[in-house]
């Protein structure tokens, strides 16, 4: 059984390769990258807010891209880009709140690629009563899998949202990517959502981007419920799950169910809180279940782990801690309150099980969120800072009678609606047609239309209010991350962390024709997903895509065929290294200079230090005594940042340096904010080449599970790719798996590599485990390279 996402996930990966290796790649485009020298000229575009198309390719052009799109969004009904209906509702008067705050429950499902995120969130669909016909992933059918690529590969790329109601409930999920490459839209949906259900795989149990995303969760301070899923598969072991929640995640699981079976004999469980087994007819879709005694082989058991969840809850209330010591057991309704306690404030997480594919075990999932869930109101309010003064901190409290504040996390092209910005409501409402204040940029914004989104189709709303999350249409500056807030109160919510590109590749399209509508396409995608970058540089000719991993890159070259129709050639995916440090320098450096008329004169000493790894860049001034005036600061800050980005090596991004303004000198009439940016990056050049340069490359943590007649050849290729082997184990069906930490460089194409030693039965994940130093034979091949394509 193992088998079956092996093959899945291969197949998922194998064909993210096609474009970028091996025989397809016979694309007449310089597969090398924009050169450090050229990088610097290069438009860097990562959003629409710093760049449109007037800028890039000039106005004229731009103007006719949005006549076109007006004129279609005028149509009140029609079937956009995938084929699902756009249904435009006159909304008349302003929605009253039908569903008070504290029955809202905002959240997420989280876990390794294949565990069964999407069926999961099919059936709750199913059984809340929103979907009349479920939708299967493996056959390509599945409503959260909106887009054409999802439901061809059968994995979820980008996170849906939808609403739906249980026992009174209004829930609103949003069903999150597993693969690593897309782990941005994980991060995104776990920044708004107030509790999560994290789903495994009960035969593999905690895989490593379960950890990721644990790890994610724990970052956001996430309340989180686990449902051990696929307990009807061969090798499904509940119990082995709870333990690696234990020691792969350092989480305190509470068991709140135990299975009746597993593997095909998986009948149902046993419900701790209830002491009631709950046993499913059939594993038809609705198939109906009914409350039964415990079967009396489990008995045992289940008055283990019951007596277990007791005393860890009872710890949470002194009263019943008491009565628990004199003898008397919580009732129904206090274990529940306790559990619920527990599970908000993180003392523990509590763990079901089932098989959402055999439809057991998802009515007591919904009830578990609904029952331990947070609330927006069970949280402490939302604190940001006031856009004029970020040393400010305010509070505001989930209620809609608190100015409106809310968090835009996620922005979406749709061919027909125009762009859509997802975003949570922190405080107040949000009615369609006013005005609100996006307080990051200091613009006011129109709100079009409020669309309540059920995963591929959307309704309109005429008011949003505290706890909803709903898509605005017609917003024009605002880019994932941004608060809009009330104008008159603004405040600036806490923004989201974007990992940077780890991978690029040069990119042109097939005909010349299309590059207008190549450079829309990618500032269209790069609007959506901060992950990714592009940049152009205009004198080679030459655009570079930025991303998170090949498969990354590979559905953005198929979205800009799909979806903007631009057939394009692609290169070698390249590494995008890093630069450092390794020791400290000191820098006088005088820019001086008399032509003429008023002459330029600025005197500064920058020191340049380490910082530990993942430290960033940092600026910092020790001047005393005026040595360099308040007013010229900034000039330095701003010409060592410019630098920043463009390293002494190869021209790649400087991370984990300080640089620190010590001393300099100005002149009367000569000095200006220019001559000292100007200053600033003749010291960043001298100093950064004193200070040890370094280049440092992305070092993956890659897991390979194979069959054991293969575990030699596995090694033996992972040590020829630089590979360091981490550890060895077993999994269930007689596969070994193996951990390594090897080079980003010499991991493309792998997955053919892996396939074609194993005939197709091994797979792998692998994800970004740190940046490292590049061995110097490899730095100097880089070097030479460059030196090369310089010339
Ligand atoms: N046997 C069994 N298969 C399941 C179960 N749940 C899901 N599957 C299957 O596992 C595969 C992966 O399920 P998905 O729901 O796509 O998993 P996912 O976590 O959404 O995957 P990504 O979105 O790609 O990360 C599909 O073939 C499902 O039919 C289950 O309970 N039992």
């Amino acid at each position: 059984m193992a088998a079956e996402s092996v093959t899945r996930m291969s197949s998922a990966a194998a064909s993210s390769l096609c474009n970028f290796n091996g025989s397809k790649r016979s694309v007449p485009v310089s597969s090398r990258v924009t050169s450090s020298s050229r990088r610097n000229r290069c438009v860097k575009l990562q959003s629409l807010a710093s760049a449109s198309m007037s800028e890039f390719f000039g106005s004229s052009r731009l103007s006719s891209v949005n006549a076109s799109t007006s004129s279609r969004l005028s149509q009140k009904t029609r079937k956009n880009g995938f084929g699902f209906s756009v249904v435009a509702v006159a909304a008349s008067e302003e929605e009253k709140r039908t569903v008070p705050l504290k029955d809202y429950r905002n959240i997420g499902i989280m876990a390794h690629i294949d565990a069964g995120k999407t069926t999961t969130t099919e059936r709750v669909l199913y059984y809340t009563g929103r979907n009349y016909k479920i939708g299967e992933v493996h056959e390509g059918t599945a409503t959260m899998d909106w887009m054409e690529q999802e439901q061809e590969r059968g994995i979820t790329i980008t996170s849906a949202a939808t609403t739906t109601f249980w026992n009174k409930h209004r829930i609103n999920i949003i069903d999150t990517p597993g693969h690593v490459d897309f782990t941005l839209e994980v991060e995104r949906a776990l920044r708004v959502l107030d509790g999560a259900i994290c789903l495994f795989d009960s035969v593999a149990g905690v895989e490593p981007q379960s950890e990721t995303v644990w790890r994610q969760a724990d970052k956001y301070g996430v309340p989180r419920i686990c449902f051990v899923n696929k307990m009807d598969r061969l090798g499904a072991n509940f119990f082995r799950t709870r333990d690696m929640i234990v020691t792969n995640l350092g989480a305190k699981p509470l068991v709140l169910q135990i299975p009746i079976g597993a593997e095909d004999t998986f009948k149902g469980l046993v419900d701790l809180v209830m002491m009631k087994a709950v046993v499913w007819s059939g594993e038809e879709l609705g198939a109906k279940f009914s409350y039964e005694d415990i079967p009396a082989e489990l008995q045992e058991l289940a008055e283990e782990y019951r007596a277990l969840m007791i005393e860890t809850i009872v710890e949470l209330d002194d009263d019943v801690m008491e009565k628990y010591l004199e003898g008397v057991e919580p009732d129904e309704a206090t274990i529940k309150r306790l559990i619920r306690k527990g599970t908000i404030g993180g003392s523990f997480v509590p763990v079901l099980c089932g098989s959402a594919f055999k439809n057991k075990g998802v009515q007591p999932l919904l009830d578990a969120v609904v029952d331990y869930l947070p609330s927006p109101v069970d949280l402490p309010p939302m604190t940001g800072t006031d856009p004029d003064n970020p040393e400010l901190v305010i509070e505001r409290a989930a209620s809609d009678d608190e100015p409106f504040s809310g968090l835009a996390f996620k922005i979406m092209n749709d061919p027909f609606v125009g762009s859509l910005t997802f975003v949570r409501v922190y405080s107040g409402k949000l009615t369609a047609g006013s005005y609100v204040l996006n307080a990051n940029k200091g613009k006011k914004e129109r709100i079009g239309r409020l669309l309540e989104m059920h995963a591929n189709s959307r309704e309109d709303v005429k008011t949003a209010l505290t706890g909803d999350i709903v898509a605005l249409a017609g917003l024009k500056d605002t880019i994932t991350g941004e608060t809009l807030s009330d104008p008159e109160k603004p405040v600036v919510l806490e923004r989201m962390d974007f990992p940077d590109p780890v991978i690029k590749v040069a990119i042109e399209p097939k005909t010349k024709a299309d590059i207008d509508k190549m450079a829309q396409g990618l500032i269209k995608l790069a609007q959506e997903d901060p992950s990714f970058h592009f940049s152009r540089d205009e004198e080679i000719n030459q655009t570079v895509i930025e991303g998170m991993g090949e498969l990354h890159l590979e559905i953005i070259v198929d979205r800009l065929k799909r979806e903007f129709k631009v057939e394009a050639n692609v290169g070698a995916p390249q590494v995008n290294y890093r630069e450092s440090i390794s020791r400290t320098s000191e820098v006088k450096y005088v820019h001086k200079k008399q032509s003429g008329g008023s002459g330029q004169f600025a005197d500064i000493t920058v020191r340049f230090e380490p910082m530990e790894a993942g430290g960033g860049y940092e600026f910092k001034s020790e001047i005393k005594g005026g040595a360099v005036p308040k007013e010229y600061i900034p000039g330095v800050m701003k010409g060592l940042e410019e630098c920043m980005s463009n390293g002494v090596l190869a021209g790649f991004p400087v991370v984990d340096v300080r640089a620190v303004l010590v001393d300099g000198s100005y002149h009367d009439v000569d000095s200006s904010v220019l001559a000292f940016q100007l200053a600033a990056r003749g010291a960043f050049r001298e100093g950064m080449r004193k200070a040890s340069p370094q280049l440092l490359e992305p070092i993956m943590k890659v897991e390979v599970v194979t069959p054991e007649e293969h575990l030699g050849d596995v090694i033996g290729d992972l040590n020829s790719r630089r590979g360091q082997i981490n550890s060895f184990g077993d999994k269930p069906g007689g596969l070994k798996v193996v951990d390594a930490l090897v080079p980003l460089a010499a991991m493309f194409s792998y997955v053919s590599t892996l396939r074609g030693m194993t005939k197709g039965r091994a797979s792998y994940v692998m994800q970004l485990a740190k940046f490292d130093v590049v061995p110097q034979h490899i730095q100097n091949q880089l070097a030479k390279k460059e030196e090369t394509a310089a010339a």
